[in-house]
């Protein structure tokens, strides 16, 4: 059963699919992979304009992330910061030195007298017995967003207040919706019987040039619930979407899928050359009880991306039923994942459908805690909803990947050649406050993996993360960061990762995300806990590492999963009959 609705969905549904918000999250051949953030960077990142240098030691007080009653306050230092000019700490007579071992509990007294109120890694605003209490007090002290926030177009959520009065009175319950669906569990024989289903899955797979599959997972993950309805005596049809086609275009055809569909399935899967028309319609009447029809790619037409309502009513004529198990395609609005659902009745979920909204809402909302989020990816700025919306919820929030520099650098670090996100600045230091506020575990990595290049064979060191040197980019986390960052792990009970740790598909740089992936099953197969990855690139290393089938949940949808952790309502999913 679908999870009890969450109290953090509040926004509307309508622009939500509307808007092509990020590019395909699968690095899928046929649409071409999308271009790494450093195709777009100059050669060289201008130099830092702040100085003169300060450095400063800088002592951050970790969370009781142990629990109640095993609590104690953990120091972790941080390697020297070149302090911005304004900040008027006191320097130190001489740079301290960097490295991992500043992590170490074995520093100098006189550094642990140090405590500089820097919100880098968390503060102590941890409560002592109950996380949530402290939480609560933190936040209900600040002041509540105007209504004319509330209503911005920007459908941002956790800028509010997480534990103020239950969002489902003030906006009408879209929250609720999106988690009491009626599950295609709810049909049985005598609802499916020799009835035509029309079943919306997310085939978007992975083709090469010669038009294989290169990753199957969608196609396996859609099989549970084709296979339940045939063994009911219906009769499916099959629609998906692959690629981004502008019109009929072969390569982005269906039909390479069929042999691998008719073998899972155990059925021979019948191929119709169009989605819609005079030849669906006789294949469509053809179809014997327990048999398979996969139409042609239903964005062969603008009209389903435009959710066109007389499109969508063609869709449907040929059915009786409508289930939808796209996940990955449920943020958008279209024809064959919201609009057909005006002319089909019942409208129900997918078994996959379910269980993706299982662990992204359900285990997301009501999580063992501690819990823990880990954030990772190119861009801070493809992931402020999310960091925003993790904040109100998490115990602890590890940063990675390359969004770091921005926060480094917002913080006065120098970050050489690394990826910077120079409008993000003040983001950045925002977030920082925002994390300290809500009494969150920020997690930064202390020490970084640099290049002298953005290549496979790029030169390489380990260094503090204050330390990169002029002309070097960091391309992973460090050693140092890699094991504070599993050490707070080991105490979560639930963590949820999107975005890789570093550059990961060069091997050189995967060390940080192929050990984020190496923890996080360990944590489940040996500690129970419940770890759920969603994102393309963080999903792609974990299959990558061989650990897919040891995480709780691997999620199929790159932009739906970041969407729905970002508190955003999925379209594919209000459209369906209520439980
Ligand atoms: N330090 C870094 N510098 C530059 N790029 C990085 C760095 N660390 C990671 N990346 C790149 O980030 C990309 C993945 O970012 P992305 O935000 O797309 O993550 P994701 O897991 O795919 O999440 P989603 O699909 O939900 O956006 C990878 O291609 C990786 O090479
Ligand atoms: O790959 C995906 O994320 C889904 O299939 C949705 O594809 P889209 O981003 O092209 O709508």
């Amino acid at each position: 059963m679908v999870h009890s609705s969450i109290h953090f969905i509040r926004n509307s549904a309508i622009s939500i699919g509307a808007t092509r918000r990020r590019p395909p999250t699968s690095p899928l051949p046929h649409s071409g992979r999308r271009p790494h953030p450093f195709q777009n960077l100059p050669p060289h990142n201008p130099p830092p304009t702040f100085c003169p240098f300060q450095y400063r030691r800088i002592l951050a007080v970790d969370p009781p992330i142990r629990g109640p009653t095993t609590t104690r306050r953990r120091r972790i230092f941080l390697p020297p910061l070149q302090a911005k000019p304004h900040l008027n700490q006191t320097p130190l007579s001489h740079p301290l030195p960097s490295g991992p071992h500043l992590s170490r509990p074995h520093m100098p007294a006189s550094a642990e007298m140090r405590i500089f109120p820097f919100p880098f890694v968390s503060l102590a605003l941890y409560k002592k017995k109950n996380p949530s209490s402290c939480v609560s007090r933190l936040i209900t002290s600040q002041s509540k967003p105007s209504p004319s926030s509330s209503s911005s177009s920007r459908r941002r959520r956790f800028d509010l207040d997480p534990i103020r009065s239950d969002p489902r009175e003030e906006e009408g319950g879209e929250e609720q919706a999106m988690a009491t669906k009626r599950s295609v569990g709810t049909l049985g024989e005598a609802d499916l019987r020799g009835k035509k289903v029309f079943v919306r899955a997310d085939l978007n797979v992975p083709l090469d040039d010669a038009q294989k599959i290169t990753d199957d997972t969608r196609i396996r993950a859609s099989v549970p619930t084709v296979k339940f309805l045939l063994e009911k005596g219906a009769k499916v049809i099959l629609a998906s979407h692959l690629g981004r086609p502008k019109g009929v275009t072969p390569k982005y055809s269906l039909k390479p899928l069929v042999p691998r569909l008719s073998e899972l399935l155990g059925v021979d899967v019948v191929m119709a050359n169009d989605c819609i028309g005079e030849e669906v319609e006789k294949l469509a009447a053809a179809l014997p009880e327990g048999g398979v029809l996969l139409l042609e790619n239903v964005r062969f037409y603008k009209e389903e991306e435009k959710n066109d309502p007389e499109f969508a009513k063609k869709l449907a004529s040929v059915a009786d039923l409508y289930v939808n198990d796209a996940f990955g395609t449920a943020h958008r609005a279209h024809a064959s994942t919201e609009g057909v659902t005006k002319f089909l009745k019942p409208a129900v979920a997918g078994f996959l459908m379910q269980k993706e909204l299982d662990y992204l809402v359900g285990a997301v909302a009501n999580p063992k805690k501690p819990f823990a989020a880990i954030v990772g990816g190119s861009k801070v700025s493809t992931k402020i909803g999310v960091i925003e919306s993790l904040l109100a919820k998490v115990d602890v929030l590890i940063l990675g990947g390359g969004m770091i520099f921005t926060f480094y650098k917002a913080q006065g670090y120098a970050v050489g050649k690394s990826l910077v996100e120079e409008d993000k600045l003040e983001l950045a230091t925002s977030l920082i406050e925002k994390a300290k506020a809500k009494g969150v575990s920020l997690l930064l990595p202390t020490d970084v993996v640099v290049a002298d290049k953005f290549a496979a064979d790029a030169e390489s060191k380990t260094v503090a993360a204050s330390a990169i040197p002029d002309g070097w980019m960091g391309l992973d986390v460090g050693p140092d960061a890699i094991k504070t960052f599993s050490e707070a792990l080991d105490t979560c009970n639930t963590i949820i990762w999107n975005g890789p740790m570093g550059v990961f598909e060069f091997e050189k740089f995967a060390a940080g995300t192929d050990a984020i992936a190496k923890k996080l099953a360990d944590l489940t197969t040996t500690k129970g806990a419940t770890t759920i990855i969603g994102g393309g690139d963080s999903v792609a290393a974990v299959e990558k590492a061989g650990l897919a089938d040891k995480m709780s949940h691997i999620s199929t949808g790159g932009g739906a999963s970041l969407e729905l952790l970002e508190g955003k309502t999925l379209p594919g999913v209000l459209a369906l009959d209520e439980a």
